[in-house]
């Protein structure tokens, strides 16, 4: 019988290093320079993030919970206070912003004025000196991927808002960055614009395998865009699941309030919570099925192709103002009495 490693001492394991982006313990602060009466504010607190090679994660947040800040960190743009980023296993501290590797496209895309729609792809591959064939090659390739194929030789004040910001992400994904940092790249186009472009760089960011992390204040965005989605508040990573397991099970209810849950009804170890389609309308005139509660109409709105009806209802948390769906019901008058029923796909048990 042979044994292997016969008489050798335990062998220590060669970990790989870990691919893609690692954050650790990240913070980052900002003095308001006032000298002694001035204060520090604390941005981005104690961050840990893990992205996957070809991975598209987004931080989603309110106004001012330091996505931005941590997305500027992990640039290079702004120095961590405390922490570490790595990037395939090696740290980047003291790394300046054009060495990392990484691709960043803001809000405006700011495209150079002078220079035509190719000429603005292939700036990042001039500066890494490509050939002129490789140049117009590429930007060819990434014109058609962002849907303005045949679009080299525009000048860019002709450009609308959606086709500069398009020209502006095939700029940052010409030198196949490592990584790329978008920071509410849409918010300046309106809506209908945004959810299409949304949906054009989550395609063009899996075909070019392209490893990014997606800074939004919109939900949509958020869920339409990412492999995963970063929950902040307050300079805090509170959690990151994909879009399915968030909403599913939120790791706690102030996560669950930001999802957009709307009622938190006690139950053993914390709550259920019920979800904006949680809650149903039991055709009125019926009884209600087992756990059937009653409750008085509002008012109620056709949206989106359904009733959702305001009602006041008491789940067992007191009594709420609540929004519960009617299918093909007709519009309820206030004051009417019906019997409301959760729906357990649109709730979900949150711990305390
Ligand atoms: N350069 C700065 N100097 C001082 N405070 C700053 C600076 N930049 C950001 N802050 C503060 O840090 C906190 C986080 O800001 P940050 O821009 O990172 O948040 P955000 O979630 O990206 O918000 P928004 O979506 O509004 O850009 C805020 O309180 C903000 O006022």
């Amino acid at each position: 019988m042979r044994t292997d490693r016969a008489g050798a001492g335990p062998v220590t394991p060669v970990a790989a290093p870990p691919a893609g982006l690692m954050v650790r313990g990240a913070v980052v602060r900002y003095d308001d320079g006032e000298g002694a009466r001035g204060g520090v504010t604390t941005a981005v607190d104690r961050v840990d993030l893990d992205v996957a090679d070809g991975e598209i994660l987004a931080l989603l947040g309110p106004s001012g919970c330091g996505k931005s800040s941590l997305l500027r960190a992990v640039a290079g743009l702004e120095p961590l206070a405390a922490g570490s980023v790595t990037y395939d296993g090696a740290d980047l501290a003291g790394v300046p912003v054009h060495r990392r590797g990484f691709g960043l496209l803001f809000q405006d895309g700011q495209l150079f004025a002078h220079r035509d729609v190719g000429r603005n792809v292939a700036y990042g591959l001039e500066v890494a000196g490509a050939s002129r064939a490789e140049r117009s090659a590429r930007v060819r390739e990434l014109l058609a991927a962002v849907g303005l194929a045949g679009y080299e030789r525009r000048a860019v004040t002709t450009l609308s808002g959606g086709e500069k910001q398009r020209v502006a992400l095939a700029r940052a994904l010409a030198p196949r960055p490592r990584l790329l940092l978008l920071d509410e790249p849409f918010s300046a186009l309106d809506r209908a614009l945004r959810e299409r472009l949304a949906d054009d760089v989550r395609d063009v960011l899996h075909a070019t395998g392209t490893t990014a992390v997606f800074v939004t204040h919109d939900h949509d965005e958020a869920f339409t865009v990412a492999d995963r989605v970063g929950i902040m508040q307050a300079g805090r990573l509170l959690q990151v699941a994909a879009p399915e397991e968030l909403w599913r099970t939120p790791a706690s209810r102030e996560v669950a309030e930001f999802l957009g849950y709307q009622a938190f009804v006690p139950q053993d170890g914390g709550w259920l919570a019920v979800g904006p389609t949680g809650l149903r309308v039991v055709e009125p005139g019926t009884t209600g099925a087992d756990g059937g509660t009653a409750a008085r109409v509002v008012g109620s709105a056709f949206r989106r192709g359904r009733t959702e009806v305001t009602v006041d209802v008491d789940l067992g948390a007191g009594t709420q103002r609540l929004v519960a769906l009617a299918d093909g019901a007709p519009a309820l008058e206030p004051g009417t009495a019906v019997v409301v029923e959760t729906d357990p796909a649109g709730t979900a048990a949150v711990p305390r």
